[in-house]
């Protein structure tokens, strides 16, 4: 008689865990979605061409494992309850031209100094998330754009069409859904690469920071800095196992904006039999289209990944409700988060009234603020821009209606990039309307720059301590 111990009853299963299977029409009403309103869609313009991109789609293997999904949502359950904190940044619109190594390292390296600043201030541990591998699809105010009298699509995000204002580039062409998972995937291998290989050292990310702040334009953040370095250099002294933090977790995420990429990425699990999308570990409804009747808000309810929500200054109390209850009806942990964005402006007048119905209604989503997205506004030479005064102001609002109501401020989510980009008005090296031009790079968006980032986790750093 054999004796060796019982396979784990995980892999007693004939597809031993990782497996996941096209999910069928007939599962789960995964397809109830294509009755309802479909909002913000591309008009592709060869029905066929579609078909071949998204069953080429459905054949092709997960970018996620479901297991590292469920882990998420445990995550974010802890940081719902307090017990972590959330950083989800990444660009506005990821394109195919900036997938380069350089690029995605900068990115990651930026999410990384953030994280460890945010924990220190918070004295909790970071989930870190990613815009990342995947943020390909952008919804728009406006179905075309005009100039000089030229009338074209607009520009819907590197998975639809071209940014070039040309008609061929601005026609939505599905093999860009292809082109969209395998980009995505390169992206993600990347970041797993950097994060598990000793990029992610502690030590080293510790460095980088030191040398942020040696060499900003300002001494404000120099006592922060020198207590996470008094931290470190107590930690060493305890014996700390230093090679233990060499890695870390990241995670990916984007707006779950086109029904058709998601749709055929919804797969079934092996080991639980359930659907989960596999494009990410964490999905988000948008604000232009998260009507609870509607085709996003069907199809996100059905699978199992931890959802965000976008909810903007004119969310009503029972709006949010409504989608706790279509998204989260068991009440479990981890799985919805409410991202609202606000405007610096309105954040103190609307949150508290949201924020008291959901806590009324004995429910514990996880708060994420967005700064980012109600401080848009075009500038005098014409840029679409923020200020990071006030993007600063909105973070420091989240903290101060969710301190006043007794409930959790869970995270942050910011439109960032590693580079050296002139998109945001302001910060320490005071970015005028005249530097915009000098750098104004991304196609959708304005982004904080890789000062500005960190700009904003040493002043959130010192919000949290207040906590
Ligand atoms: O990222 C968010 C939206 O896609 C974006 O703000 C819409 O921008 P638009 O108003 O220029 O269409
Ligand atoms: C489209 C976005 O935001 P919102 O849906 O909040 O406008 C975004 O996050 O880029
Ligand atoms: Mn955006």
């Amino acid at each position: 008689m054999s004796t060796a111990p019982a396979p784990p009853a995980d892999l007693l299963d004939d597809d031993l865990g990782g497996g996941s299977a096209p999910a069928p029409a007939s599962v789960g009403g995964l397809d109830a979605h294509r009755d309802l309103p479909r909002v913000q869609q591309p008009a592709w313009p060869d029905a066929e061409a579609l078909e071949r991109a998204t069953a080429e789609l459905s054949a092709l293997p997960p970018l996620v494992f479901a297991g590292e999904v469920d882990r998420l949502r445990s995550r974010l359950a802890e940081a719902a309850q307090g017990r972590a904190f959330v950083l989800q940044g990444g660009d506005c619109a990821e394109t195919f031209a900036d997938a380069t190594a350089d690029a995605i390292r900068r990115r990651v390296k930026t999410v990384l100094q953030m994280a460890v600043v945010l924990t220190y201030g918070a004295s909790l541990p970071v989930v870190k998330m990613g815009r990342m591998a995947g943020q390909f699809a952008k919804p728009r105010s406006s179905d075309a754009e005009t100039r000089d009298g030229v009338t074209l699509p607009a520009y819907r995000g590197d998975a639809v069409n071209g940014f070039a204002f040309t008609p061929e580039a601005r026609t939505p062409d599905p093999q860009r859904l292809v082109k969209a998972y395998h980009t995505a995937a390169s992206t993600l291998n990347l970041i797993r690469a950097f994060t598990s290989g000793g990029f992610a050292d502690l030590r080293q990310v510790h460095e980088w920071n030191r040398g942020f702040v040696a060499n900003s334009a300002t001494t404000a953040y120099a006592d922060l800095a020198g207590e996470i370095d008094r931290a470190m250099a107590f930690m060493a002294a305890c014996g700390a196992d230093f090679d233990a933090l060499r890695s870390t977790e990241m995670f990916a995420s984007h707006e779950a904006l086109l029904l058709d990429y998601e749709r055929a990425l919804t797969r079934i699990d092996s080991r639980t039999r359930l659907p989960y999308d596999v494009s990410a570990h964490f999905l988000w409804i948008g604000e232009r289209t998260r009507d609870v009747d509607g085709a996003h808000v069907d199809l996100l309810s059905r699978v199992r990944n931890p959802l965000g929500v976008k909810l903007g200054p004119t969310t009503t109390p029972e709006q949010a409700l409504a989608l706790a209850d279509r998204l989260d009806p068991e009440r479990e942990p981890g799985r919805l988060t409410f991202v609202t964005r606000m405007g610096a402006g309105r954040i103190r007048d609307v949150l508290p009234e949201l924020v008291r119905a959901v806590d009324d209604a004995g429910r514990t989503p996880l708060w994420v603020c967005d700064p980012m997205h109600g401080n848009t506004f075009t500038s005098s030479s014409g840029y679409k821009t923020r200020r990071f005064d006030e993007v600063v102001d909105e973070v420091r609002g989240f903290f101060e209606v969710h301190r006043a109501a007794g409930t959790v401020p869970g995270g942050l989510h910011i439109e960032l990039t590693g580079d050296d980009v002139t998109e945001v008005l302001g910060g320490s090296l005071d970015i005028d309307d005249a530097a915009l031009a000098s750098r104004y790079e991304t196609l959708c968006d304005p982004r904080l720059n890789h000062q500005q980032s960190l700009e904003l986790a040493f002043l959130a750093a010192d919000m949290l301590r207040g906590r």
